[in-house]
């Protein structure tokens, strides 16, 4: 009789994002590469992952409302974008990301129609970490995505060389427009 290898458990994701959150490291099978101007640096998947995967964390210094709230008025637009405000046992917090720290998740960018992955508060020795979980399978050479939440984010409101501005509803039907606008003309 053929010997079969045993089959190694698959580490629950979540075990996996707090191992990872712990020790601040990143896992591997990601790499950033730069795409254009307009979205900048984005986090590629090298490898499979599988529905439900941890992926990244979103690193940074956990804060206050109230700092949050100071440093809104100190930061440039550019930082501001990297502060991410969430609820966590009943108190209003944020991770600030702003530092250039060499990890991941400040650099996964969004997508509203289509994200691969979604953010998830877990609690690792009581204290809150933002982590990404795979929302579909991911094959190697995908673009890690998750959605930043309603808001007008100003690269989802397209204006055309015209002037006329879409709609988030309108737009989705537009994409296509939108991309070949974007992928011919914007990026030349
Ligand atoms: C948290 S950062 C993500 C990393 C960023 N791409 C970089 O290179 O530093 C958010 C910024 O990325 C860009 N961005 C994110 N998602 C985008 C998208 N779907 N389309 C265009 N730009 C996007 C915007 O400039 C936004 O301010």
């Amino acid at each position: 009789m053929a010997a079969t290898r045993p089959r190694r458990a698959r580490i629950k994701p979540k075990e996996e994002a707090a191992y990872f959150s712990s020790l601040c490291k990143d896992k591997n099978g990601f790499e950033v590469k730069y795409i254009n101007s307009f979205k900048g640096r984005g986090v590629f998947s090298c490898c499979h992952f599988q529905q439900g995967d941890f992926l990244v964390e979103y690193r940074g210094e956990v804060i206050t409302h109230h700092e949050h709230e100071n440093r809104q008025r100190v930061y440039h637009d550019a930082l501001k974008i990297f502060m991410f405000e969430f609820r966590f046992d009943g108190k209003q917090l944020c991770v600030d990301a702003a530092k250039e720290d060499g990890s991941l998740g400040r650099l996964v960018n969004d997508e509203h129609v289509n994200p691969n992955s979604k953010m998830k508060t877990i609690k690792v020795d009581g204290k809150p970490h933002l982590c990404l979980f795979a929302l579909k399978d991911i094959s190697p050479g995908e673009e890690i995505t998750y959605n930043y939440g309603d808001f007008d984010w100003p690269w989802r409101c397209k204006v055309f060389t015209n002037g006329t501005k879409f709609s988030q509803k309108k737009q989705h039907s537009c994409m296509s427009v939108y991309y070949y606008y974007y992928n011919t003309i914007l990026t030349k």
